[in-house]
């Protein structure tokens, strides 16, 4: 850890996590901290565990062992009722967006308004959607579509929408890129530095995709061996000398994203 992460307010923290399925073990003594207004990017091999990680600090996977800390509440130890306050500071894109099928954009985008601010009017709530749908970098005639009509793109800008719902201060991504041909995830990656930009927000951002490392992750983490490996920017990571990050990096696809690269 560098001089400026120690001045800068840890948002998550991760200590010694481990999780197991039966004899599987996916994660074992694994540590990370998030900082405030950073993008990190999570990289590691399939089945490497990233998504676990995600579920696990949102709470949707018991860990076998370990803390985590999400704004300094420990939601595996702490009361309850402490949950909600930490949890309407997050929102989360999942992979392919997880939206639901039988609502509109609008529809989906008020789901979480709906459970946390049940007194608002419906002409607040709909003005909250459409607000949160322009700020996808979507259409207003988009609200009114159900997921079927969307496009992959649209579907992500969709799910997006829904996760800044509550203006988050934490944006969960899953993948946000995958399936998108290179210039709608190029104008992803732009958008979601916007957000981060605009709006102060922290990024965890499970990604596979080598040009949105180079293009807007401050900082990146490797999952190897079933824990953080190495953190830091591309360079650092290298330093580290990691057969698998060697040549997640230095492979021909690393190479030409780095070229890429601003
Ligand atoms: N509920 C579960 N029960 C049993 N095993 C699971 C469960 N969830 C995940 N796993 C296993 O944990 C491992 C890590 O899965 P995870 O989805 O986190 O990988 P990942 O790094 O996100 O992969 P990818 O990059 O392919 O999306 C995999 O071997 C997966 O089969």
């Amino acid at each position: 850890m560098n001089n400026s992460q120690n001045q800068r307010e840890t948002v998550i923290e991760i200590n010694s996590l481990s999780n197991k399925f039966g004899a599987h073990m996916v994660h074992e003594d694994l540590n990370l901290n998030v900082y405030r207004g950073e993008i990190l990017g999570v990289v590691g091999g399939s089945g490497t565990g990233k998504s676990v990680l995600m579920r696990s600090i949102i709470g949707l996977q018991q860990p076998s062992a370990g803390e985590i800390s999400v704004f300094g509440a420990n939601l595996l130890d702490d009361d309850p009722s402490d949950d909600a306050t930490v949890r309407r500071k997050w929102g989360i894109l999942f992979q392919g967006g997880a939206l639901f099928s039988t609502l509109t954009v609008a529809e989906n985008v008020q789901v979480p308004l709906r459970e946390y601010y049940p007194h608002f009017s419906e002409k607040l709530l709909h003005e909250i959607a459409m607000s949160k749908i322009q700020l996808s970098g979507l259409r207003p005639e988009a609200a009114y579509k159900y997921p079927s009509e969307l496009s992959g793109g649209m579907k992500k800008r969709a799910g997006l929408a829904r996760a800044l719902a509550l203006d988050p201060e934490l944006l969960f991504l899953d993948e946000p890129t995958a399936g998108l041909d290179p210039i709608g995830a190029a104008k992803f990656d732009e958008l979601t530095l916007q957000l981060k930009e605009t709006l102060g927000l922290t990024v965890f951002l499970i990604t596979h995709d080598l040009d949105s490392i180079h293009a807007i992750c401050d900082r990146i983490a490797v999952i190897a061996d079933r824990k953080v490996i190495a953190d830091g920017k591309v360079d650092e990571l290298l330093a580290a000398n990691h057969p698998w990050i060697n040549e997640y990096f230095s492979g021909p696809r690393g190479r030409a994203a780095k070229l890429v690269s601003p």
